[in-house]
């Protein structure tokens, strides 16, 4: 099965999760829920845009020119009169323009003397006035729904008075590692044993997505623990399974049998994909299940591929796994052969200012400290003719 067909197959059926209310101070990193209008209109009147003297532009047409200061007007406390001929308000950064004038005078062009003041250069009519609703107006969309909020997004909620906002449960992701082979980091592994890393990466993943990680272990490849260690993520309500390890065609390898006998349906089991031929998916009563192979390349991989864009399905987010562009490469490549291949790569950049990858000479599904160097992962497609150096290639930047 080819990626893309098996993405939407994982996608199907996929349930929206519902919506919440999050504080302004907690929505960071959610994802808005729908369209978000303004409820004011703002600035919500012509506010001064510098420190200085609000005035009647054509006042000041021909400098020097000596007007009358009548009053005062700082951010929060606008003048109350009105500005006539002659006259000048003294005004400050954010106040409201009083009525009757037009322009601001900066202070920088103009000599204070008592209540007098006199303009030494002549400002363009509405010069440094900020006309109510310049950002935006009363009822207007500013940010859609499925956006995932940043602090742009917040601080602009903010000014539209917006305390609270409707956001999208976050999808609970429970991780669950299998291996006789694994212990936690932090603990001595036994003579055959090394430390569980995927757990770590995945979880992160997850949470980079928006969802919440639950961690359910390391279950031993034996099938009623296992089983055991799948009835929690249903008790748990979690939105989706992940399976790390146990996915391929070995004695051991228990999840398939372990997860079927439980009920789930199978959507699909190995896909042309490299890293990540064993991948699996499938859903449990509500639950998805995403079954990832055990290399700690193929893990991430995988889960950048397919479990983003599902947790992302359940956001109301249309997200693929990141960004795609393409560069120019730095080193041969050779011919591909079925497996659509995601190739480790260094990402440069070439004289000119173009993207360069050099896909680094081992590509083991099993190094992980290659993955965290790399830069960018090079798209071959099935079937792919080699390429020379100097060719341009899709990537997935990292
Ligand atoms: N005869 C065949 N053997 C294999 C095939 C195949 O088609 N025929 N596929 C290979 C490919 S490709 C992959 S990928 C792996 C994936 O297999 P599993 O999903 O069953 O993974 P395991 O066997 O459990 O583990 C593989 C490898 O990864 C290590 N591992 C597992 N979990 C973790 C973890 N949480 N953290 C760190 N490392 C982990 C494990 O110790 C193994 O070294 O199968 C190939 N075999
Ligand atoms: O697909 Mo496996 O993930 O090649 O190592």
């Amino acid at each position: 099965m080819p990626v893309a067909d098996a993405l939407t197959e994982l996608l199907k059926g996929v349930t929206l999760c519902e919506t919440e209310t999050a504080q302004l101070a907690d929505a960071n990193g959610r994802v808005l829920a729908q369209d978000l209008a303004s409820t004011r209109t703002q600035p919500p009147f012509a506010a001064s845009a510098m420190d200085g003297y609000a005035v009647r532009a054509e006042d000041v047409a021909n400098v020097p020119a000596t007007l009358t200061v009548i009053g005062e007007a700082p951010a929060g406390h606008g003048f109350e009169g009105t500005v006539g001929p002659g006259q000048a308000v003294r005004i400050f950064t954010g106040a409201p323009v009083p009525n009757g004038a037009d322009t601001i005078l900066i202070q920088e062009d103009a000599i204070r003397d008592g209540d007098k003041v006199t303009a030494t250069e002549s400002p363009a009519r509405g010069l440094f006035v900020r006309p109510a609703g310049l950002d935006f107006s009363e009822g207007q969309i500013l940010i859609a729904g499925g956006a995932k909020l940043g602090y742009r997004d917040l601080a602009l909620a903010a000014a539209m008075n917006h305390a609270e906002l409707p956001v999208r449960r976050r999808p609970v992701v429970a991780i669950l590692a299998t291996g006789d082979e694994l212990v936690r980091p932090g603990t001595e592994p036994g003579p055959d044993q090394i430390i569980a890393s995927n757990h770590a990466g995945v979880a992160a993943l997850v949470e980079d997505c928006g969802g919440t990680a639950l961690d359910l272990g390391i279950s031993p490849d034996e099938p009623v623990a296992m089983a055991g260690h799948v009835r929690r993520a249903i008790e748990a309500k979690a939105d989706i399974l992940v399976t790390l390890g146990g996915a391929s065609v070995g004695d051991h390898d228990l999840v398939q049998d372990v997860l079927g006998a439980q009920g789930m349906n199978l959507a699909f089991w190995r896909i042309a994909m490299r890293p990540g031929k064993p991948l699996m998916a499938g859903h449990l009563g509500p639950m998805k299940v995403l079954g990832l192979p055990g290399n700690p390349v193929s893990s991430l991989v995988c889960a950048l591929l397919f479990l983003k864009p599902l947790i992302g399905a359940m956001l109301g987010q249309e997200i693929g796994p990141g960004v795609e562009t393409e560069a120019v490469l730095a080193s041969p490549i050779g011919e591909n052969d079925r497996r659509q291949d995601y190739v480790r790569a260094e990402l440069g950049k070439t004289d000119d200012g173009r993207l360069m990858v050099t896909p680094f000479a081992k590509q083991d599904s099993s190094m992980l400290a290659l993955l965290a160097k790399s830069g960018a992962l090079i798209i071959r497609p099935p079937h792919a003719k080699p390429l020379p150096a100097g060719a341009t290639v899709p990537i997935l930047k990292l």
